[in-house]
Order: structure tokens, then C-alpha cells, then sequence
């Protein structure tokens, strides 16, 4: 599998990819809840149908609970949101596609989604992604169930799934004909990729009782830059349907660490399968840290099993420049490029994907180190040299690009630190470690220099957390909040924050004081 040709289930991709309803009654206790309790109330009182059978959250209600939660009227979901992180490979990406192992952190940009039920009558499902000015509705009562279920096909939220299946991607072309027909070509199979992944999953997951809804993503990650965004929509719309569906527990503070951990991979999981749709043959990093959060050691030997990930728990705060070369590329363009090359020159190519995981090794290695220290010269600079022989040998595969060498010109002719690209390549971001003590003025005239020649950069922490739930869609951010406290995020609201700073400041998982009450995320870490 990870020969493959990489492009995308549905060869839609191109190479220029351009880059409430009101909560009923009780808000308030919800906020403070978690979304299975939200979740118990509408399920009991009118959407029992849309649950695909007995999950063990579903048997884990007790007959009182039930029964107190019957009397409360609240006919549908609340507006829910949920969250995912962007990610920066720091070692291995493209050797992770072909069984070694890479070092992704997650960052703090993210994307958010906003997921609205409607009344029982309307039977629409809706994709708004207004970032990409994608916006289609199916009804969901001709969408290809019956193919779906059948046996043998059907898969449960708990699945693993490992590959795509032709018959099942063949039954969604059909709903894919009318989307975005007034578009011109690119954007229209950009547009198609993204609705063929998103029924897919859907139609895998739910069943023709599912009730209509409405997904509503914006992010803050520049698109197809090397960032996972593609990964962070897979996240958050998995997670969502396996929230709808009420097949997660918490998040909840409380939760044991091995609990959430559940929960994770059975996002992860799904997420994985809208990524395979989307790319055709990913690793799995991009989702796996986007999900988890944090830094993480990931390596897949073998397609059949899932993945092994190691957390890196004490990831050192890298003083890290993020430069966005703004030029477009495409991950399955790329992989498919070091696939072709690898199927050329096997030896060759096998011998420089190992060395990139000797690298990767010594990378991790090096960081877990007990003296490793993020101000200490030595100890950035082996990091830093790890940074320059990765690149180099990213350069020898064929995945840079002249601007991403000319920020590694600047940033090498000045002495300013180490760089190397991060993602895919052919265009996206770089990443250059800084090294200590830099005078400010060095770094001003490089940051100028890249401005005048068209690149953008980007203030970003390494080890953000990972999915995030705000349910209802309800938090404190300090803007026209009600007696209660909170502001009640809907569409039209999401819809109107008109920059980045403007959606983080009113969904964002982080206020200028750290987390903010309302988002929660399940806590995997067990350091015992
Ligand atoms: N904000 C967004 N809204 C909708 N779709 C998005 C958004 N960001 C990314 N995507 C989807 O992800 C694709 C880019 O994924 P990919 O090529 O893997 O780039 P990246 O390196 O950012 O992950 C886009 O073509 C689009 O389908
Ligand atoms: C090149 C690769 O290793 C990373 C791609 O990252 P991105 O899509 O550019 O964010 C592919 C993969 O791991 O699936």
C-alpha cells in the first residue's frame, strides 16, 4: 500500500490546490457537563432513532438517570463545536509514509467546528466551509444507505478500517456530480474531495435515522501549507459524528487517563479514513497528533495494524521560526513523487528513507535527554544539525522547492540558525530552529527581507492540546455575554469573525490567560 500511486481516492486533487439551533432550556448545567450528558437528554427525547445501536456508553445510563433526564423537554442537540490542532513535522515526513518513524507537534493554530442539529422535519445534511467557499446540502434520505449496510461492508465507530473500499467510493460519485458545478475545475475537485471524504465517513458511521445537521468549519491554518489542515477537518468532523452518535465518553477532567485514550483512538481511527479518501495513502501522522496533541514519536510498519505512537510529554519549547512560502503544493503530489522514485531506484531511495529515521532516532533521543536544554547552545545545535542533514536529505527525495531553499539561504548566510521544510514540500512552511542569542536586529532584518520577497511567518507554540469539545456552544470570552456568563456561539455569529484573531477570540481554545472554561479535551497523558 504505501507504493501506491498518491492520488487521492478519487484523483480529484489538482497541483494549484487553492491554497442554534437556540440550546434548549438547559444551557447553563450543560456547560459545565460533558457531552454525553447533553448528548443522553436529546437521544431520549427525540433523536433515539438516529443512534446506531447499543453502544456501551448507550448501556452505561442507568434506568434513573433515564428516567429524570425524560422529564426535561429538549427536543434536539444542542450547537456543539469541537476543535483540532495544526501540526509541524519536525523530523521524518515522507520516510513516515514508507514505515519510519517521524516527530510531529501539534501547534496553536486550529481548526473549529461548528455543529448545528436541525428539527426533526428537515432532512438535510450541510458541509459550510467558508474558508474554501465550499458550501453543499444532500438530503440525507437518498444518500446510498443500503450499499453502506451491507453485509460485510458496514463498519461500527469502533472499526478499524485500513483501507478504502472502491464499491463504497463508487456509490458516492453520484452525490458528488452537482457539487460546485459553477466552479472553475481545481476548485471544483478541491470541493469534491472534500464532500466525497465527508459522506463517506458519514454514511460508514451513521445510519438513515441520523438527524439533519449542518458542519460549519473555519480555521486559522493556512491551507495546503505543510500545516495539516486537511488532518485537523478530518479530526474535527470525526469527532463530531462519533459525539453525535454518542459513542464517546467525556471529555470530562476526571476521566482515567486509559479511558480518553480510548476515546482518542477511536477518533483518530475515523479521522484516518476521511485522510485516505482525501490523500489516498497517508502515514497517519497529521490526524494521530492532531487528535492526540501534544508532541508524539509516530511510526506505522504495517498498514493492517494501527500505528505505534510514543507521546513525548516533555517536548522542549524550540525557539522556532514558521515560515509560509505561499506557494501552493499537494501532498499527494509529492508522496506519489517519492514513490515513483522509490519504485526507480529502490536501494537508493530505500537507503536515504533510513537515513532520515536514523536521524529521526537520534532526534528523539537527543530531546529526551535529561540535560537537554532549549537555552543551551550544544544542546540546540545537535537538534539543529539533525534539522539541516533531514532537509538535505528531503532535497536528494526531490520534495523542495527554490523558495523554501531561499529561506534556507537567508537564514544560513546570516548564521541564524538551522532550517528545513515541514510537511509534504514543494512549497508549504519551513521551520528554522533559532540559534541562542541572535542579536534582535539580525533576526528583524530577515524577518523584513522575507516579507519584501512574499513569505509570511507565523508565531506558533509547539505541544498544543488536541481535540477539543465545547459543548453546548456556549463559553466566556469576555464579548456580549449573558447574564449567565456565557456567549452562545451561532452560525451567524461563527460566520462573522472576519480574521483569525477575530475567530480566536470568540471560539478559541485558549484565552490571553490559557485555556478557557467551556473547551474540554480528553487528557491521555499518564506519566507513571
Ligand atoms: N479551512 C479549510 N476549510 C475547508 N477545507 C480545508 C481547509 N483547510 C484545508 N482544507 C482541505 O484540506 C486540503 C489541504 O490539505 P493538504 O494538501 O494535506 O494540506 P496541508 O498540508 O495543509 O494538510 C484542502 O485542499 C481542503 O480540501
Ligand atoms: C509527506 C507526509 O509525510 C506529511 C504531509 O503533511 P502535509 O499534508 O503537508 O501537512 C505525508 C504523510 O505523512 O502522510
Amino acid at each position: 500500500m504505501a507504493e501506491q500511486e498518491h492520488n487521492g481516492v478519487n484523483g480529484f486533487h489538482s497541483e494549484s490546490e487553492q491554497r442554534n439551533q437556540p440550546v434548549n432550556g438547559d444551557a447553563s448545567e450543560a456547560v459545565n457537563g460533558n457531552p454525553s450528558n447533553g448528548l443522553r437528554v436529546t437521544i431520549e427525547e427525540s433523536a433515539s432513532s438516529a443512534v446506531n445501536g447499543g453502544s456501551p456508553t448507550n448501556s452505561m445510563l442507568t434506568p434513573i438517570r433515564q428516567r429524570m433526564e425524560r422529564k426535561k423537554s429538549s427536543p434536539m442537540m444542542p450547537t456543539f463545536m469541537v476543535s483540532a490542532p495544526g501540526k509541524v513535522i519536525v523530523f521524518g515526513e515522507h520516510a513516515v509514509v514508507h514505515g519510519k518513524a517521524a516527530i510531529a507537534a501539534a501547534i496553536s493554530l486550529r481548526s473549529y467546528l461548528l455543529v448545528n442539529t436541525l428539527s426533526k422535519s428537515k432532512r438535510t445534511v450541510t458541509l459550510k466551509f467558508p474558508d474554501i467557499d465550499f458550501n453543499h446540502s444532500w438530503n440525507i434520505d437518498e444518500l446510498p444507505w443500503k450499499i453502506f449496510q451491507q453485509p460485510g461492508k458496514k463498519k461500527y465507530y469502533y472499526s478499524l478500517v485500513t483501507e478504502i473500499d472502491q464499491e463504497l467510493v463508487d456509490a458516492v460519485q453520484p452525490f458528488l456530480a452537482d457539487v460546485s458545478i459553477d466552479k472553475p475545475a481545481d476548485i471544483r475537485k478541491v470541493h469534491q474531495n472534500s464532500a466525497g471524504s465527508f459522506l463517506y465517513m458519514f454514511l460508514s458511521l451513521g445510519s438513515q435515522s441520523f438527524p439533519g445537521c449542518q458542519y460549519t468549519l473555519r480555521s486559522t491554518i493556512p491551507i495546503g501549507a505543510g500545516l495539516g489542515s486537511s488532518a485537523t477537518i478530518a479530526v474535527c468532523l470525526s469527532a463530531a459524528l462519533l459525539l453525535q452518535l454518542r459513542t464517546l465518553s467525556g471529555p470530562h477532567p476526571d476521566q482515567p487517563p486509559e479511558e480518553a485514550r480510548l476515546q482518542i483512538e477511536r477518533i483518530n481511527r475515523w479521522a484516518f479514513v476521511y485522510e485516505m479518501f482525501i490523500h489516498g495513502n497517508p502515514s497517519g501522522v497529521d490526524n494521530t497528533v492532531s487528535t492526540q496533541g501534544k508532541a508524539v514519536v509516530f511510526q506505522r510498519t504495517d498498514y493492517n495494524q494501527p500505528p505505534s505512537v510514543r507521546p513525548l510529554w516533555d517536548f522542549p519549547k524550540l525557539p522556532l521560526l514558521l515560515v509560509d512560502t505561499r506557494t501552493a503544493k499537494s501532498t499527494a503530489h509529492e508522496v506519489a513523487k517519492v514513490a515513483t522514485l522509490k519504485k526507480k531506484h529502490p536501494q537508493l531511495v530505500g537507503t536515504i528513507l533510513t537515513a532520515i529515521d536514523q536521524v529521526t532516532q537520534s532526534s528523539a533521543q537527543l530531546i529526551e535527554e535529561q540535560g537537554f536544554n532549549t537555552e543551551d547552545e550544544e544542546s540546540l545545535s545537535k537538534v539543529g544539525e539533525m534539522m539541516t542533514i533531514n532537509h538535505g536529505l528531503l532535497v536528494s527525495l526531490g520534495v523542495s522547492h527554490p523558495r523554501l531553499e531561499r529561506v534556507r539561504e537567508l537564514v544560513d548566510h546570516e548564521g541564524i540558525g538551522w532550517t528545513k521544510l515541514t510537511g509534504a514540500g514543494g512549497g508549504g512552511c519551513s521551520i528554522t530552529l533559532l540559534r541562542p542569542g541572535v542579536p534582535r536586529e539580525k533576526l528583524d532584518k530577515l524577518e523584513q527581507r522575507l516579507d519584501e520577497e512574499g513569505y509570511s511567518k507565523f508565531e506558533t507554540t509547539l505541544g498544543s492540546d488536541g481535540v477539543g469539545v465545547l459543548w453546548p456552544a456556549v463559553l466566556k470570552n469576555g464579548m456580549d455575554e449573558d447574564e449567565e456568563g456565557g456567549m452562545e456561539i451561532d452560525l451567524e455569529k461563527f460566520l462573522s469573525a472576519d480574521s483569525n484573531e477575530a475567530l480566536e477570540k470568540l471560539v478559541g481554545v485558549h484565552g490571553d490567560r490559557g485555556e478557557r472554561e467551556g473547551w474540554k479535551f480528553w487528557r491521555v497523558e499518564n506519566r507513571d
